[in-house]
């Protein structure tokens, strides 16, 4: 029996990971692809995203959300049951893709399909990890060295580089593809010294591709054969030691409302917060009073972005619902106060 590939998409928060897999489901050209999404957050916004799709190459069931913490801490509880479940059916599809949440470590993930049940039945065809060229450009994983150097002067027992820099590099070391995708964020000159910071912390002979919107044909992304599981030592992280790596760094919260009449004032407090606090990454969707359509927000650093997706389904409760995500010791009150202020200005 031949092993069905198994596709892992890794990538900080907010890198393009969605918006990928969307791209790879409108071009799979007849292959039946399975999901599984995982996130971080307790609001499942990427599953909700790929389900709005509506593709024939991964119809709704096709699609599992592991909504329940990062998968390389649930390894046991979820992802190997949801596998499992997979493969065992009677038709079972011809790809599977994995979307980790922008938190997880892939190795971890990776090391399950050592596990005897899975390695007899699925291979990891290849792990790919996508940059946010804008984000490495304004240096958002660059450790603080002068941070750095203070609280190793109070503390000489630190060691440790930002937790944003360890995921990100953790990321990059286990990678068989890299996309560097919005490409059309930054000048040339700025991807190509992302390109030649990146080569010190990539394997040998892994490629770099750009990409504006995840935009990558599936022949690129899909049959790598690279059998991730069988090398592992060949693929470093910061954790190698802590069987038990948790995610104490970063905390996320939801706001809920019900509809909005406009959306400007939300932007404009999302704005403010985002500006003051150091969020990483906000994502949700908005029920805007008379439209039929649900509205997404998007926010990775600075950026937001807000669009239509699709209509609101008749069984579907009109709620707004943002999830808010951040390193550890983000101020909850002030900005969920501001965020639910403004939801309550543009509410009916
Ligand atoms: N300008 C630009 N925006 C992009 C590009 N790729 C994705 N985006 C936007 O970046 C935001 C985040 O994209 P997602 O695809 O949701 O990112 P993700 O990696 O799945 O995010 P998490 O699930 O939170 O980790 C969205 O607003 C996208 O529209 C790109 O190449 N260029």
């Amino acid at each position: 029996m031949s092993k069905i590939p198994t596709t892992v998409i890794t990538g900080f928060l907010g890198a393009g990971k969605t918006t990928l897999i969307r791209h790879l489901l409108q071009n799979a050209k007849g292959r039946r692809l399975a999901l599984i999404v995982n996130e971080f957050g307790d609001v499942g916004v990427d599953g909700a995203l790929l389900k709005g799709c509506n593709d024939q190459a991964c119809p709704e069931e096709d699609i599992v959300e592991l909504a329940n913490g990062c998968i390389c801490c649930t390894v046991a509880d979820d992802f190997l049951p949801t596998m499992m479940k997979l493969l065992d059916r009677p038709n079972p599809p011809e790809h599977i893709i994995i979307e980790t949440s922008g938190l997880a470590l892939p190795k971890p993930l990776v090391k399950a399909f050592q596990w005897p049940e899975i390695r007899t039945r699925s291979t990891v065809d290849g792990v790919i990890a996508l940059i946010d060229a804008d984000a490495v450009a304004a240096g958002r994983f660059a450790t603080d060295e002068a941070a750095l150097a203070l609280a190793r002067a109070a503390d000489p027992s630190l060691d440790h580089d930002s937790p944003l820099e360890e995921l990100y590099e953790d990321q990059l070391a286990c990678a068989d593809l890299l996309i560097l995708n919005k490409a059309d964020l930054v000048d040339v000159e700025a991807l190509m010294r992302i390109e030649g910071d990146i080569a010190g912390h990539i394997r040998k002979g892994v490629k770099i591709v750009r990409a504006d919107h995840g935009a990558v044909d599936a022949s690129v992304l899909l049959g790598l054969f690279a059998g991730a599981e069988d090398d592992l030592e060949a693929r470093p992280s910061h954790h190698d030691q802590d069987a038990d790596h948790d995610h104490d760094d970063f905390d996320s919260f939801v706001v809920k409302a019900g509809e909005m009449e406009s959306v400007e004032p939300l932007l404009v407090a999302m704005s403010h917060v985002i500006a003051a606090h150091d969020i990483l990454r906000i994502k949700g969707m908005i029920a805007v009073h008379g439209k039929a359509a649900r509205m997404v927000i998007q926010a990775v650093g600075p950026r937001i972005q807000h669009y239509f997706d699709r209509p609101w389904g008749a069984d579907e409760a009109r709620v707004s619902q943002l999830v808010i995500i951040g390193q550890t010791g983000l101020d909850k009150a002030a900005i969920e106060a501001s965020i639910k202020g403004a939801m309550s200005i543009g509410a009916r």
